[in-house]
């Protein structure tokens, strides 16, 4: 599902030669519908490696392979489509603003040109499951904070991923809406979805408890 081989990554510097290594020699193997926690300390790479994931970066050594394709044999227009099949959910939501909840994430399943009969059984479905039926026509900013991160996981579910990709859910969120959405990333992975979360929050994987894979200074340093 997921393979990191030997994979080092540095950013280009200003001039677009590749700066200091962000992360070195990683590898691991996540397989089909597990759970894993990606843990570390401000700066270890965490969404380094989950941009990996979401095959928005490359890595300038060793292999990435998501859901079955090697990133370094990848072709550009491989890679929208691939992309299609990974839902992600971003620190800082990414909504858009000027969309009602439910156009945002109906968007999703509109730009695949889903059959809009289709849409609206499927947002108004994921819509119940976030807790958000009644609030379908509130822009972003008219949610709560709870309710706008559960209304990203609602769009990056709804074209039913292999793969989701969620970096540090549940940062804004007070206690009693980080274990909703929790509950919401749980729930996904028991029907099928294989499920990666970046977070440095100790309370939330002694509450799931799943196999951590623990990063500093951009190298692996435990993984079980
Ligand atoms: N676009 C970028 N260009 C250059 N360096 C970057 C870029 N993004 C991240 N870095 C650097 O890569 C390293 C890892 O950053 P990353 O954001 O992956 O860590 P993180 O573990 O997710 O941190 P945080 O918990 O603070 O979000 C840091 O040294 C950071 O400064």
């Amino acid at each position: 599902m997921v393979r990191f081989s030997r994979v080092a990554l540095a950013y280009p510097d200003a001039r677009g030669r590749p700066g200091p290594e962000v992360l070195r020699d990683l590898s691991f193997t996540l397989g089909e519908g597990s759970f894993t926690w990606i843990l570390g300390p401000s700066g270890a790479g965490k969404t380094s490696v989950l941009r990996l994931m979401q095959a928005a970066l490359r890595p300038t050594a060793g292999e990435v392979e998501l859901l079955g394709i090697p990133l370094s044999r990848a072709r550009r227009r491989d890679l929208p489509p691939l992309r299609r099949r990974i839902g992600t959910v971003h620190q800082e939501f990414r909504l858009l603003s000027h969309l009602s909840a439910w156009d945002n994430v109906a968007l999703p399943l509109r730009l695949a040109a889903i059959p809009e009969s289709t849409v609206r059984e499927d947002v108004a479905e994921l819509l119940d499951w976030i807790g958000l039926t009644g609030k379908e026509d509130r822009r972003p900013e008219e949610l709560s904070g709870g309710e706008q991160q559960r209304l990203t996981i609602a769009r990056a579910v709804v074209t039913r991923p292999a793969l989701l990709v969620a970096d540090e859910p549940t940062s804004e969120l007070d206690a009693r809406q980080a274990r909703r959405v929790l509950a919401l990333l749980t729930e996904m992975n028991r029907m099928g979805t294989t499920v990666v979360v970046a977070t440095h929050s100790e309370d939330l994987p002694e509450r799931h408890p799943a196999r951590m894979i623990a990063l500093e200074g951009g190298r692996l340093v435990a993984d079980g």
